[in-house]
Formats: structure tokens, C-alpha cells, sequence
């Protein structure tokens, strides 16, 4: 691999006698990380049916490494499941540090193709609200359909600037990540075309980025409330500078100390412009000292009150009559889970988290869980609650096995199944774990996995 020249005469001086060994550490090949989804399994079952040879990833909770050379999760049907979330290992690092409780208000800011999300949805349990938001209109779909496979049902899924976002949800948040754009700098060997793209201009274009991403996240943040800002990038321009920046120009924050664990190192204060010794609480993971690609984390409370901007949606804004063909539906498919917080718009019909900020006006591709559409006089089911369910919400399930034969295969590949019943709306499952939906007439399961996602023949 070629660094670039000024890269390698940067860090030379940066890191001294360390400089060697974080060189030769571009030179090793990468080590790829899974994280379970546990809103589908716990990791006791997840390790006894797993298929794949799993190490554990010291510093993240459900995280595990496993040998990109011997297996591909991303092409197992427990993928198409959301049984797990392919994650890069010192990434799963970053949500660990804002640690979001059940019932919170928490922001992604710069949320796609939703690694942090997802690992924050897992944290929340279902409750509080997620706004996952990503200013890049063809990333937001990634992230929008990441959030769906995981069966994530209280996100709502924002495609706005940060500054335009600030605007709507002043003072709101309990817990904001901004893992920024930056120069990827931990990204030259999964990606060569960022060593192409890197260059002294684009870190110091990318830390003004950060520091205006930065201020929106203050702006948005409650009194009390906590920033986690972080990069997957080594130069102290888009990192102990940045932070130091932020700190001088809103005294009421304060920097909160990260453990420092498993190879985990402090910021380096001396690489800040003011010598700032609070960047020692700062968090720095090294490629030569860790296994994974490298990230600078940094944890931030905001004390003041700035004004507060947000209001919560008027829910249900549709009839119990308009909900009828919705109610059949459940009364036929589904057994013991109730649905709350209607929302229809264009006749798709969502259940929203409880109190649901005013999302109205803003350019959203999800709300909380999608749960169908209102057909004339039926309502058809959305994947998104295929997804969000378990065998055993369901009257009727059509069963399929990871080992046993390929069927799984051609469910995936959008084919259809001969099964000489005639029970409506039938959940298709893989191991016992939602894949999508069928539905039986006449003998034959007519196949709705969404065109999409479908497995190309
Ligand atoms: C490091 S990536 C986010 C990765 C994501 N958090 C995850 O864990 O999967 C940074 C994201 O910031 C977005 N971005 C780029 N410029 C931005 C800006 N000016 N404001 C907000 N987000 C921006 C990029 O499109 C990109 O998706």
C-alpha cells in the first residue's frame, strides 16, 4: 500500500518512534467485526447457533471479529434477518461511550449507513426516540433500510442539513452523536480511493465541516445534555483541535473522561494549538495498539440552556373507521401485540414512538415502524413489520432452515412456494427469525420480499 508522501512526513513528526509501527500497520491486513442485534437475539443464543468462527471484541458489547477469509456474513440469510450489523471494530467503540438509556431522546447527526444507529437502537430497547439523520440523499436509503432489516421501530429517518435540523429540534436531544465527515484517515486499507483522496486541503476542509456540524449539535443539545463527537481519522486538525475549538467557543461544555481500556489510548493534549491538558480525556484507537482501524472519540456534556425549538406530533391523526382494514389485518395475521401513535400519510400507515417530536416539513424517509398500507378495503403489510416481529406474534409461519436446503435462497431471490394452503398473510422465517412476508391463496405463497432487496439471479 502507498501512503501518500505528505501523510507519511506528517505523522513521522507526529509520532516519532511510534511512526514505524503505525506505518507497518497498514501493511497487515484488517481485521472485519460483526455486532449482534439484540432486539432479535440474545449473544448465549447467538453464540450456540452462530455460523461463523467468532472472537470477541474486547471493548464493544455484542461486538465480534471473524475471519474475512473463511466466511461472508453479509451473504448468510441471518443478514437478511438483522440478526447482526458487518461493523468495522473500533466503531462500535464510539456509541458505547453515550450509552443512551431506554426512554431517551438521542440524535445520530451524521447517522449513515447507520453503524452507530443501529448499535444506539439496540441500547434504547425499542423506546425513547432516535433520530437518525444523514445530510446525502442516496446514503440516507442505506441507512433508512439498515434500520428496517434490524427491526429498529423507533427511529425516525431525517435527510436535512444539521444547520436546517437545528433550526426544528433546538434544546431537544438527551444524547447527540456526531460522528463527522472526515478524511478517513483509518479507512486506507478497507479503501484505496480514500488514500487517493487524501490530502493536507481536504483535513482542513474537513475540520471547518466539523466545527459547523458541531455547532449545530450544541444548538440541539438539552441543558445537561451529552455529545459524543467522533472520527475515523488520525490528523489532530480534525480531532484534539476540533474539540478545542468547540471548548473555546462554548464555555459551558465540559470534556467527560472515556476508560481508557484494551489498547484504548488518551487524546494527545500536546497536539491541540493551546496545549489544552483536558484532551486527555479524549480517546484515541490506534492501529498498532488494537485491532481495528483507528478512531478518535470524544465525550462532552453542555451545561447551558439555550431555547428550546420542538413540539411534540399530534397523534393518532387517523379515524378508528379508516384503521378497519388494519384491524383485520392484525385479527387474521397477528396474535397478542398491540399497535399505538397511528400516523397515516399517502396511506402508509406508521406506529410512532411515544412522544414524537413534530417531524412535519422536514424531509423524512421513516417513521418509527412502518407498518403497511391502506389499500381499497384491505391493508397490506410493510416488510419493516415482517421485520419487527417474532415467530411468535404470528398465527401462521412458513419455516425455513440455513441448513437443511436452499429454499431460503429462493425465498431471497423473490420466487414463489408451493404449499397447498390457503392462510392469508404468512410470516416467512429462517432458523425461527423473520426473513419477510408471503401470502398463501390457493396452495401457493405469492413471495413479498421487497423487489429491492431481492437477491439478483
Ligand atoms: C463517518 S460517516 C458516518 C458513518 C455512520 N455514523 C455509521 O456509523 O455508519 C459521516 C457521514 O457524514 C455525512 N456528511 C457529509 N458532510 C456532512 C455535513 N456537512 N453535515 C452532516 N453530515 C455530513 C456523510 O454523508 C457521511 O454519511
Amino acid at each position: 500500500m502507498n501512503l501518500p508522501s505528505d501523510f507519511i512526513h506528517k505523522f513521522q513528526q507526529y509520532l516519532q518512534d511510534e511512526a514505524d509501527a503505525f506505518f507497518a500497520s497498514y501493511q497487515v491486513s484488517r481485521k472485519s467485526g460483526l455486532r449482534i442485534n439484540p432486539l432479535k437475539i440474545t449473544a448465549d443464543e447467538w453464540e450456540r447457533i452462530s455460523p461463523f468462527k467468532l472472537e470477541k471484541i474486547p471493548f464493544a458489547q455484542n461486538g465480534y471479529y471473524y475471519q474475512a477469509d473463511q466466511d461472508q456474513p453479509g451473504k448468510h440469510p441471518f443478514h437478511a434477518a438483522g440478526l447482526y450489523y458487518i461493523q468495522e471494530p473500533s466503531a462500535m467503540f464510539v456509541a458505547e461511550q453515550l450509552a443512551p438509556s431506554s426512554g431517551e431522546k438521542v440524535l445520530d447527526l451524521c447517522a449513515a449507513p447507520g453503524g452507530k444507529t443501529t448499535q444506539l437502537a439496540a441500547m434504547m430497547n425499542g423506546r425513547g426516540v432516535l433520530v437518525a439523520n444523514e445530510i446525502n440523499s442516496k446514503r440516507v436509503k442505506a441507512l433508512s433500510e439498515n434500520i428496517e432489516r434490524l427491526g429498529i421501530t423507533n427511529a425516525i429517518v431525517i435527510n436535512e442539513t444539521p444547520e436546517r435540523l437545528a433550526e426544528r429540534f433546538q434544546g431537544y436531544f438527551d444524547k447527540i452523536i456526531v460522528d463527522a465527515p472526515c478524511s478517513g484517515e483509518g479507512m486506507f486499507r478497507k479503501d484505496e480511493e480514500a488514500i487517493l483522496h487524501w490530502s493536507e486541503d481536504k483535513v482542513l476542509a474537513c475540520a471547518n465541516e466539523q466545527k459547523n456540524i458541531l455547532d449545530a449539535a450544541y444548538l440541539m443539545a438539552k441543558p445537561g445534555g451529552i455529545i459524543v463527537y467522533s472520527t475515523c481519522t488520525f490528523s489532530p486538525e480534525e480531532n484534539e483541535q476540533t474539540i478545542e475549538a468547540f471548548l473555546m467557543k462554548y464555555p459551558d461544555v465540559e470534556l467527560l473522561p472515556i476508560a481508557k481500556i484494551d489498547g484504548i489510548e488518551s487524546g494527545r493534549p500536546e497536539w491541540s494549538l493551546t496545549k489544552n491538558y483536558e484532551l486527555e480525556k479524549t480517546a484515541r484507537l490506534w492501529p498498532h495498539k488494537m485491532s481495528g482501524e483507528g478512531h478518535f472519540v470524544a465525550k462532552m456534556r453542555k451545561t447551558e440552556d439555550t431555547g428550546s425549538s420542538n413540539t411534540n406530533l399530534k397523534i393518532p391523526n387517523i379515524s378508528k373507521a379508516q384503521l378497519k382494514d388494519f384491524q383485520s389485518f392484525l385479527a387474521e395475521t397477528i396474535k397478542g401485540k398491540t399497535f399505538r401513535n397511528f400516523y397515516l400519510f399517502n396511506q402508509q400507515l406508521y406506529s410512532l414512538p411515544d412522544d414524537c417530536p413534530n417531524f412535519q416539513g422536514l424531509r423524512v424517509l421513516r417513521a418509527g415502524l412502518h407498518l403497511g398500507v391502506l389499500k381499497k378495503n384491505r391493508f397490506e403489510p410493510n416488510h419493516s413489520l415482517a421485520l419487527a416481529l417474532t415467530k411468535d406474534d404470528v398465527l401462521h409461519t412458513y419455516p425455513l432452515s440455513s441448513t437443511e436446503d436452499e429454499r431460503w435462497l429462493q425465498y431471497l431471490k423473490g420466487e414463489t412456494f408451493t404449499t397447498g394452503e390457503d392462510r392469508g398473510w404468512i410470516l416467512v422465517t429462517i432458523d425461527g427469525f423473520p426473513l419477510g412476508w408471503g401470502k398463501e391463496a390457493k396452495g401457493i405463497l405469492k413471495n413479498f420480499y421487497p423487489k429491492g432487496l431481492r437477491i439478483k439471479v
